[in-house]
């Protein structure tokens, strides 16, 4: 049976009392039987149910809070029924409408009077928001706990020295380093210290001047460098900044410093710095051109020397424009492709030609190389660049004076050798003629020896000035040096070149006054055409040459072309040229001996010694022919030699074989005769061969002692001297000088056989003769005649009282042993 319980009563004693705790939830159920149901509750039990009170009594757990938690409910009141015990406890329970709450409970058994429990009380209070502030508040309290671990972790890792100081400027804490810095453990031993404390005593005004000025003005003071003497009495540099510092309600109450040790860096930029002023100074004071441009080809500095090339007063003014509008013109294009080269991080180089702000030209060489930023991006160009006109001056004059003459002006062989290949190329292609003329001045050497070589080089100017003011643009007037020059007229032929001689002749001819002189001078000119008188420039120079010869020999002041026949005699003269040097080894010469006769006594006075060449191809070659080849190749020293050696050694065995002595003439080139020891040779032969000197006598042209009258009677004296005769052959022929006639010692004079072969019809080659015999006779000289063929002849001569007589009316020039068979005879 079930027993009844006075739950009104219970209601009273046991709720009411609990009830002005709003909070406080009461309930109390029927455990008589084991469903546990409600017997009561308060208000507040209701309203958390949010049930009405009839809804709850008489209502189990299960009815009201549903099978799960109704079913939990009853299990846990059931347990403490069982172990017949009061219990406090905390627990979450869901509610019908689904949400949970966390009730702390207490519980307590109802009891019966026999001891038996019949009931149950519970009083519940809600604490889920309680619970939720608290976790709530936990986690705030953990993420604080984290973010100061956080920030003390920064504060002790960041490279930097963190301190923080109160208005009275101590120290409130401090980082690790700080502490570390000022020597000191942590920062336990900082706090309440002052600046003056720590080992920066002699800083500490500094330190603390600035705390104030950040404290009173409150405006943070950032970045600035400062000294620090460290505990070790080191000076360091340190960057420092310092921030004021404000509380939750923004009210100042301190100062946060911070600073880093820069004293590597400091001294790094100290270095650095010392070295960009030195590297300043150095580019400064270099007197080469150093210049920064950058990849828009703007200049963006440039030192002093660089300005002074460009005539900017300041790098301002030279800014003003591109560094390329300074460039002459065919400069730019190279100058803007070494730019870009250099942009592209390639080194370059270039000699150009600027025109300066004040129009002063200057050839530059510049050295450029690309300037690299620190990744390596080119970022300007480099360039260090020398002023080398004087050197381009020197290198045109160099190049000048190995093309032009310096007396003339005219361009030199050199020169001509470039314009002549140039011309041979170009009429080639073309199939053109062009001349070549050699052009040598008449007796030029006269008026060098006679004016001096003042005049002389005056002469040259001024007949260079002539040709080239009478000649074409596109001719070329080169000078070879001396008295020669070379006119080469392009694209002309023989008619052409036959014009231009012609002009050149009169117009060469017209009198010039130079040092009080007035001075006409002619010139033989020798012309070749390409191609017929050569296809090559050796050819070419060759034949002109040959062609000028020609002139000179046909008298001067007139040109010749060269010709097929001299073309013939020039190649038989190379190639009598080259038997000669073998001649004398190979026995090829002899010497003939034409008697000399006294018209006094018809008896032989004499022997005129000629020289006689017979080759075994070419056959007998007159010397008039190959004595001027010798004289040419020089070979005329040692054949000339060899004639005195032969013809005195040959007089010597006469006389030995006991022929009345008598005198041999040799002939004497005017080469031999300027040779320096010609005398000393003389006496050495004349030893040899144990001849006496008187009966040796010389013959030399009168051409001979024309050239240099002076320099010839020195010469003659020293002959004399030996004791040696000199007769003038030829007599004439030239332009014998009386008054030096009188000055040389010569003792005859020979007529040329050219007035003796016309004597008996040539009434003025009479008169001639005729006029040589009195005059030699005036001047105590004797007089011979070669020549003399015919007795006519022969008795003209002895008429007019000429002395000696040779020619083939008495003999031919005979060898040796057929001479002295005619002495004998004779
Ligand atoms: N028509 C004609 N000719 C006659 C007569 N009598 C002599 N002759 C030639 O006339 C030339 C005279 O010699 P030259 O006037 O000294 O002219 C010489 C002389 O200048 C030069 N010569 C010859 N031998 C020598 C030498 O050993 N040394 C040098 N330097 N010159 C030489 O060569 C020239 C020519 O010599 P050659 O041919 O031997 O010619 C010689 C001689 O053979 C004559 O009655 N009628």
């Amino acid at each position: 049976m079930k027993k009844e319980f006075n739950h009104n009563k219970f209601k009273y004693e046991v709720v009411s009392p609990a009830s002005p705790s709003s909070l406080e939830l009461m309930y109390y159920k029927d455990y008589h039987n084991a469903d546990g149901i409600y017997l009561g509750c308060n208000e507040a039990f209701a309203k958390f149910l949010n049930l009405p009170m009839e809804e709850i009594i008489g209502h189990t757990d299960i009815e009201i809070l549903g099978e799960s938690t109704g079913a939990i409910v009853q299990a846990l009141d059931r347990e403490l029924i069982a172990q017949k015990i009061a219990k406090k406890s905390q627990g979450w329970i869901r509610l019908q409408d689904g949400s949970s709450v966390l009730l702390s409970t207490s519980k307590s058994l109802i009891y019966n009077a026999a001891q038996e429990v019949i009931g149950l009380m519970g009083i519940s209070i809600n604490i889920t928001d309680s619970y939720e502030n608290e976790k709530k508040l936990k986690v705030r309290e953990e993420e604080l706990i984290n973010s100061n671990n956080l920030l003390h972790t920064i504060i002790n890792t960041v490279p930097v020295r963190i301190f923080w100081k109160d208005l009275d400027l101590n120290f409130l804490g401090c980082n690790e380093l700080f502490a570390n810095d000022a020597r000191k453990k942590d920062e336990s031993e900082i706090i309440g210290k002052s600046d003056y404390d720590l080992s920066w005593k002699n800083e500490a005004e500094i330190y603390r001047a600035d705390d104030r000025s950040v404290l009173d003005s409150q405006i943070p003071k950032l970045f600035f460098e400062e000294p620090q003497t460290n505990s070790d009495g080191e000076e360091m540099w340190l960057r420092t900044s310092k921030i004021p510092l404000y509380d939750s309600e923004n009210k100042l109450f301190g100062l946060l410093g911070m600073y880093e040790n820069i004293t590597h860096a400091k001294i790094s930029a100290n270095k650095l710095k010392e070295s960009q002023q030195h590297l300043q100074a150095i580019i400064e004071n270099e007197p080469e051109c150093v210049k920064l441009v950058d990849p828009n080809g703007r200049l963006i500095t440039m030192n002093p020397a660089g300005l002074a090339m460009l005539e900017a007063e300041s790098l301002e003014v030279a800014q003003q424009q591109t560094l390329v509008n300074y460039m002459c013109k065919e400069w730019r294009t190279p100058f803007l492709e070494l730019h870009q080269k250099v942009m592209q991080g390639l080194n370059a180089s270039l000699v150009f030609k600027i025109k300066g702000l004040k129009g002063t030209s200057r050839w530059l060489e510049t050295n450029a190389v690309p300037m690299r930023d620190a990744d390596g991006d080119i970022t300007a160009l480099l360039g260090i660049t020398r002023d080398i006109t004087q050197r381009k001056k020197d290198e045109e004059n160099i190049i000048y004076l190995a093309n032009y003459d310096s007396l003339t002006q005219l361009p030199n062989r050199a020169n001509l050798d470039t314009t002549l290949h140039n011309t041979l190329a170009r009429a080639k292609r073309n199939t053109e003629n062009f001349a070549l003329m050699f052009l040598d001045i008449d007796n030029f050497k006269e008026i060098n020896d006679n004016l001096g070589h003042d005049t002389g080089d005056k002469l040259l100017v001024e007949v260079s000035r002539c040709l080239t003011s009478i000649l074409r643009e596109e001719d070329t007037v080169a000078r070879l040096g001396g008295d020669e020059f070379i006119i080469l007229s392009p694209n002309t032929n023989a008619n052409g070149a036959h014009e231009v001689a012609k002009k050149i002749l009169k117009e060469i001819q017209n009198p010039r006054y130079i040092d009080d002189n007035t001075l006409s001078v002619t010139a033989s000119i020798g012309i070749g055409i390409y191609p017929d008188d050569g296809e090559d420039k050796e050819t070419l120079f060759k034949n002109a040459d040959t062609a000028m010869y020609r002139s000179k020999r046909e008298g001067r002041n007139n040109y010749s072309f060269f010709t097929k026949e001299m073309q013939i005699s020039s190649k038989r003269n190379l190639e009598l040229s080259h038997a000669l040097r073998t001649a004398l080894n190979n026995n090829e010469l002899h010497l003939v001996y034409q008697p000399q006769i006294s018209l006094h006594n018809q008896e032989v006075i004499g022997a005129e010694t000629l020289l006689r060449w017979t080759h075994p191809e070419f056959g007998n070659i007159s010397p008039a022919e190959f004595i001027p080849i010798a004289e040419n190749n020089g070979l005329i020293i040692e054949i000339g030699e060899w004639v005195l050696r032969s013809a005195t050694k040959q007089l010597q065995i006469w006389i030995d074989e006991g022929i009345k002595p008598f005198v041999v003439s040799v002939n004497l080139s005017a080469i031999q005769f300027r040779h320096a020891n010609l005398p000393e040779s003389i006496s050495e032969i004349l030893k040899e061969n144990s001849l006496e000197a008187k009966y040796l006598e010389l013959e030399l042209t009168e051409s001979v002692t024309a050239k240099d009258p002076h320099q010839a009677i020195e010469i003659i004296n020293a002959i004399n001297e030996i004791g040696v005769k000199i007769s003038i052959d030829d007599f004439g022929t030239g332009y014998s000088n009386l008054s030096h006639l009188k000055k040389f010692k010569i003792y005859k004079l020979k007529i040329d056989q050219s007035f003796v072969q016309d004597i008996k019809d040539d009434q003025e080659d009479r008169a001639i003769v005729s006029a040589i015999i009195n005059m030699s006779d005036a001047l105590g000289l004797k007089t011979i005649a070669e020549g003399v063929e015919t007795i006519e002849q022969l008795q003209y001569l002895r008429s007019q009282g000429c002395q000696e007589v040779q020619g083939y009316y008495f003999s031919k020039p005979l060898v040796a042993e057929d001479f002295i068979s005619f002495i004998k005879k004779s």
